[in-house]
């Protein structure tokens, strides 16, 4: 029996028989609905405008629905045209007005099919949570077409008026939008985020946006969130490297004109200083996107400024923290600057670019006045800045380094393990950490970086640590050979390899899969371990399925600078209460390209488990919950009835 105490707290929200019962009647309902179902993405690097579209798309659920529902009464062509009306509803409708005025016959078809879709993926929710999401305006007749039950003769009428009616005041195209926005909204419950928002694609900040105007959404941090969360708290090794990134891809203007960071300054700068620049070495790595040929020098100019920056703050922080184990990467103290060659390990490298003017050799990593002047400022306008502080706030408050849900173990990158398959044990002032308490342990630095106000306190060197690290769970590769890859041009492959942590290697083996589920408390024989950061190779016939369906890894690259390597547009990862579908997208050309294809979007998509039995919101995690409290409610209804507790009435 649950302390009388608390039996007492309750009773105030719930003060007679009929409240307690009335209360235990509905979550016994809930507990009885279907599990609403789960979208995960992944590895979104700043491509807003194919993330958009697998959310609209809810990846493939929504012409899945239409599937369902319209087999046998439309074709193929009827039933795509129909999706591609509930993704871009404004957009399709603007086109066919272009033609001519759009017959009232079309309103009501359309009409009467959304009406029919939103039904089924509403069907799954309790009455008030789909009344809460409905759009004020329509609320009340959405609601009643909604409950009209399919075969009920007498509301057929009854629901043809309503519809006539719409058309004839002039609401027809209002009401498509509205439902279809529903039906969007319907069609995933949950998104979950397994990290990388972030970098190299050109607007991480939509991205965001998005995200913040989601009715729910978890993220599981990446390492380029990561970067991005400790630029933003002013660590300027991170603000280096962010900016060294977007310059790479030159993609000035979500920094600009999303976010309102100046950068003038700095072109100021490496225009002074850096006034040729091999255009080989840092030319902009450009997707889909031209610039003329001033433009990319001085973004050529700029990267190589911020570069340099990086590289001696770095150093700067890998000496303060012998503990992070990176003195391989002081690469500026191994250069002899005359000759312009770098020593490592006794052999010696021409380096691609000789000019360092202002490195000084007997002190290489100390800023020249210059540069520290323009970090200063840069890191003044990151913290600073309103927007950037409102999205990683965001990021903190919604996101973690690893998710438990509904029995699966979501992270982006690797649980760090020794070649023998063992967990990695890290040592941190005297304590060992390893498995789940590592990932806690790193979890905790990124929350206390966010909460502890002194700049470039410890907490903020471990984030660092967390973007770059050896035993890093979100790097989860032994080193990063940025500066090698800028400044020495071997044939030697290796001088360049990221060796990945045996995880990688490890994690195609069952037996480790379930280690690691169990290690976080989860059931190894039902779980998943769900995984991004490293894109999946299909072209070369790698499977995103490992550890015999144990762990799914489903970063496909919807960055479209890896759709080359990947051959395909990202894999996403739906989770129903019949199936957990994995499915393979072609590359998001445009919407204009999506508006008139007449084909699916989907490559393939496989089951990678079906339920014998459909699963109900009893088995899930918030079904776990509900049980509880209605657990101690009928403890409640108990001593009322046994007038332990009196019953209030007002
Ligand atoms: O693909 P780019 O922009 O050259 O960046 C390569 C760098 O990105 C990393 O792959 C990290 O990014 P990911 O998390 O996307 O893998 C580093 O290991 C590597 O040094
Ligand atoms: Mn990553």
């Amino acid at each position: 029996m649950k302390d009388i105490k608390y039996l007492k707290l309750l009773s105030e929200q719930f003060p007679n028989i009929p409240a307690v019962s009335t209360e235990i009647i509905n979550l016994k309902a809930i507990l009885n609905l279907p599990k609403s179902t789960e979208h995960f993405l992944t590895d979104l690097h700043g491509e807003a405008d194919a993330f958009k579209y697998m959310l609209k798309t809810a990846s493939g659920m929504i012409e899945y629905k239409i599937d369902q529902i319209f087999r046998g009464e439309l074709t193929d062509t009827e039933k795509r045209e129909l999706a591609t009306l509930i993704f871009y509803p404004k957009s399709k409708m603007k086109e066919l007005e272009e033609k001519g005025p759009i017959p009232q016959a079309w309103y009501k078809e359309a009409l009467d099919y959304l009406v029919q879709i939103s039904k089924e993926v509403s069907s799954i929710y309790t009455r008030s949570k789909v009344r809460k999401a409905l759009p004020a305006k329509f609320a009340y007749i959405i609601e009643e077409l909604l409950h009209i039950k399919t075969g009920e003769k007498n509301k057929k009428d009854y629901k043809d008026q309503i519809l006539t009616t719409i058309i004839e005041v002039g609401q027809a195209r209002e009401f498509i939008i509205s439902l279809s926005e529903l039906i969007q909204t319907f069609a995933v419950d949950k998104l979950h985020i397994i990290g990388d928002i972030f970098d190299r694609g050109p607007a991480p900040d939509v991205i965001m946006g998005v995200l913040k105007a989601h009715h729910d959404v978890d993220i599981q941090w990446g390492n380029h969130d990561i970067l991005w969360m400790g630029a933003a708290r002013g660590q300027k090794a991170m603000i280096a490297t962010a900016l060294r990134i977007t310059l790479r891809y030159g993609n000035l203007e979500f920094l600009e004109e999303g976010y309102g960071i100046n950068m003038r300054p700095l072109a100021r700068f490496a225009m002074n200083n850096y006034p040729e620049v091999k255009e080989q070495i840092f030319k902009p790595h450009l997707i889909n996107k031209e610039l003329d040929e001033s433009e990319s020098k001085i973004i050529a100019q700029m990267q190589k400024a911020i570069a340099i920056i990086q590289f001696k703050l770095e150093g700067q922080l890998i000496k303060r923290r012998p503990e992070f184990k990176m003195n391989e990467a002081l690469y500026l103290e191994k250069i002899d600057y005359k000759k312009g060659k770098l020593n490592l390990k006794g052999k010696e490298y021409e380096l691609t670019d000789k000019h360092f003017p202002t490195i000084d050799p007997q002190n290489p990593y100390q800023l020249s006045e210059w540069e520290a002047e323009i970090i200063e400022q840069l890191s003044y306008s990151f913290k600073n800045n309103d927007q950037l502080q409102e999205d990683i706030r965001f990021l903190y408050n919604n996101g973690s380094l690893y998710k438990k849900y509904n029995g699966n173990l979501l992270f982006h990158g690797c649980v760090p393990l020794k070649p023998n398959g063992d967990f990695s044990v890290v040592k941190i002032e005297g304590e060992e950490y390893s498995g789940q308490k590592l990932m806690n342990f790193f979890d905790d630095i990124v929350r206390r970086s966010y909460s502890i106000k002194e700049v470039e306190s410890d907490f903020q060197d471990w984030l660092w640590y967390i973007w770059r690290g050896e035993l890093s769970p979100l790097f989860g590769k032994d080193r990063m050979t940025t500066f090698l890859r800028y400044f020495t041009d071997e044939d030697d492959k290796a001088l360049y390899r990221e060796n990945k942590n045996p995880y990688y290697q490890a994690r195609e083996k069952e037996e480790i899969c379930q280690k690691i589920l169990a290690e976080f408390g989860l059931d190894p024989k039902t779980g998943h371990i769900i995984n991004g950061h490293t894109p999946v190779a299909e072209k070369k016939g790698e499977s995103p399925i490992k550890g015999n369906g144990r762990l799914l890894v489903i970063d496909g690259g919807i960055a479209a600078a890896y759709h080359e390597k990947t051959g395909i547009g990202g894999y996403t990862l739906t989770y129903s209460d019949t199936r957990l579908r994995l499915t393979a997208h072609e590359p998001f050309i445009s919407k204009k390209n999506a508006l008139h294809k007449d084909s699916r979007d989907t490559i393939s998509a496989t089951e990678v488990l079906k339920f014998k039995k459909a699963q109900k919101i009893a088995d899930t995690d918030i079904g776990e919950k509900l049980t509880k409290d209605i657990k101690y409610l009928m403890q409640l209804l108990k001593a009322y009835q046994d007038g332990v507790i009196r019953e209030k009435y007002s």
